[in-house]
């Protein structure tokens, strides 16, 4: 997609009308903003609509996975070769796979449910350097807002399977740990892939943040850290609250 095109929920934006900022920024960043005290109560009515829009396209999914990684990963990585087989193996075990839609290891994870028949979700998010849906996603939705998208990756998925990626995806790995740690959730796998990618962060974990007292030693158990895409589905598959 051209960077003079942009989509900001149901509107399109191309040529001279296109900007380069963001609902959510233009929510969170209010500084030197001088009407946020009269348009943010206002802004409540788009994020609602977000939430409907999202919780009436999603509430037919059958059982599915959340996988998340890098936006940058090339192609031909093993991050995203992983991806790819990981979408495949999800897909046969009967679930759908949500991702952020994006590029990089989303796109592969995409690429692998679509290629073996499964459904392949993507959740995209309005960002100022906008690329659009990967062209593996066969139901999307747009969202504005970062808060709404992630409740839906939460909600409508059975578990998460985390692949080596950046800020977005560590968001994303700590927002489900913390749910499952204060029984916001319950009963949610969170399977890590890529032992040597992770293994820096999980030993951290144990030694500093276990190491003094910050988590307890059952939190450290509440992720499962593998190579072996068999593994993870079968985790996914014995330790989730609904199976395909
Ligand atoms: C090249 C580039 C930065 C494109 C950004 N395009 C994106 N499109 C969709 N979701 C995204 C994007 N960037 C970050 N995310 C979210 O954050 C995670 C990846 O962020 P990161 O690359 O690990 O930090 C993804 O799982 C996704 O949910």
């Amino acid at each position: 997609m051209s960077n003079r095109e942009r989509h900001s929920g149901a509107v399109t934006l191309r040529g001279s009308v296109t900007r380069s900022s963001t609902a959510d920024q233009a929510l969170l960043d209010s500084r030197g903003r001088p009407d946020w005290k009269t348009k943010d109560a206002w802004r409540t009515l788009r994020i609602l609509s977000e939430f409907v829009e999202g919780f009436e396209t999603m509430a037919d999914l059958p059982p599915s996975v959340s996988v998340f990684g890098s936006a940058r990963s090339a192609e031909n990585s093993a991050e995203c070769r992983l991806g790819y087989e990981l979408g495949g193996a999800l897909a046969r075990a009967g679930y759908a796979v949500i991702t952020g839609g994006g590029p990089g290891v989303m796109e592969a994870a995409n690429k692998g449910v679509a290629e073996a028949g499964g459904l392949s979700v993507g959740l995209g998010i309005e960002l100022p350097f906008e690329q659009g849906l990967n062209d593996w996603v066969e139901l999307g939705i747009d969202f504005r807002y970062f808060f709404v998208r992630k409740t839906m990756f939460v909600k409508y998925a059975q578990g998460f399977v985390v692949l080596p990626g950046g800020y977005g995806t560590m968001d994303e790995l700590f927002e489900a740990l913390t749910l499952v740690q204060t029984r916001k959730v319950t009963q949610f796998p969170v399977v890590l892939m890529g032992t040597s990618y992770w293994g820096g962060l999980i030993d951290w974990l144990r030694t500093t943040m276990l190491g003094e007292g910050k988590i307890s030693k059952e939190d450290l158990d509440l992720m499962m850290l593998t190579d072996d895409v068999d593994e993870a589905v079968n985790h996914i598959v014995n330790t989730s609250e609904t199976a395909p």
